[in-house]
């Protein structure tokens, strides 16, 4: 017989990714890594040379959900599954993380101006020995963006914190031609992949 678990943690500082576990109504709590003074846990997010990018995503993904289980023994906390994720934009096999500053920003969008890039964003689970993983691939569309537009886009600073330097979920919704693949994924969080994972960890999800 099966245990149901009724609570599991998120590994993350998204509030992405906050925002849509809620939106499906899973009952989480909050692992906030980064703030244990105790933890030395810091994820390795560098890609290694030659590492493809769909390798690169599901190791500092599950790397993020590791880090989280090893986090709740340090903590003393109940053993509940932890999930974590992690999203990057990939253009002509080159990895494009987060922006440092504006001027990374706009190269970053400058590239992806009229093109076909792809968002990869793998999805965690690990409780104890047993970790899963999965990886959503989706293919996104530019419109092309004359430098006019990125000036005026990077004046929102939705970049931020934004693999590829934007956010769907924002105003670069509107350089969106086409899309095939997860919104969700997209955003951060893909949320079919991610119900699949926590069914295999016997939480209940309707
Ligand atoms: C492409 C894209 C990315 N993003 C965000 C999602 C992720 O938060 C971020 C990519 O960074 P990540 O390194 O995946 O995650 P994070 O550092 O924000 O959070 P965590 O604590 O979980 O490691 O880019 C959007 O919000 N919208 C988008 O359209």
């Amino acid at each position: 017989m099966s245990i149901i678990q009724q609570r599991i943690y998120l590994a993350s500082q998204s509030p992405r990714r906050r925002e849509l576990l809620k939106q499906i109504g899973v009952n989480f709590e909050m692992l906030l890594l980064r703030s244990d003074p105790r933890r030395n846990m810091d994820v390795d997010e560098t890609p290694h040379a030659g590492e493809a990018p769909e390798d690169y995503v599901k190791r500092v993904c599950l790397a993020k959900s590791e880090a989280g289980f090893s986090a709740l023994r340090l903590r003393n906390l109940p053993p509940f599954p932890v999930l974590a994720a992690d999203t990057t934009v990939t253009l002509d096999g080159k990895i494009f993380g987060k922006p440092g500053n504006a001027e990374q920003a706009a190269a970053m969008l400058r590239q992806l101006s009229g093109q076909e890039h792809k968002v990869l964003s793998a999805v965690a689970v690990a409780l104890g020995d047993h970790v899963e993983s999965a990886v959503s691939i989706s293919t996104v569309r530019f419109a092309p963006l004359d430098d006019e537009r990125i000036r005026r886009y990077l004046l929102t600073r939705e970049y931020i914190d934004k693999a590829g330097a934007y956010a769907i979920q924002g105003h670069a919704g509107a350089f969106i031609e086409h899309i095939t693949g997860s919104y969700s994924g997209v955003m951060g969080l893909p949320l079919f992949e991610t119900v699949e994972l926590l069914r295999h960890f016997d939480y209940p999800v309707s």
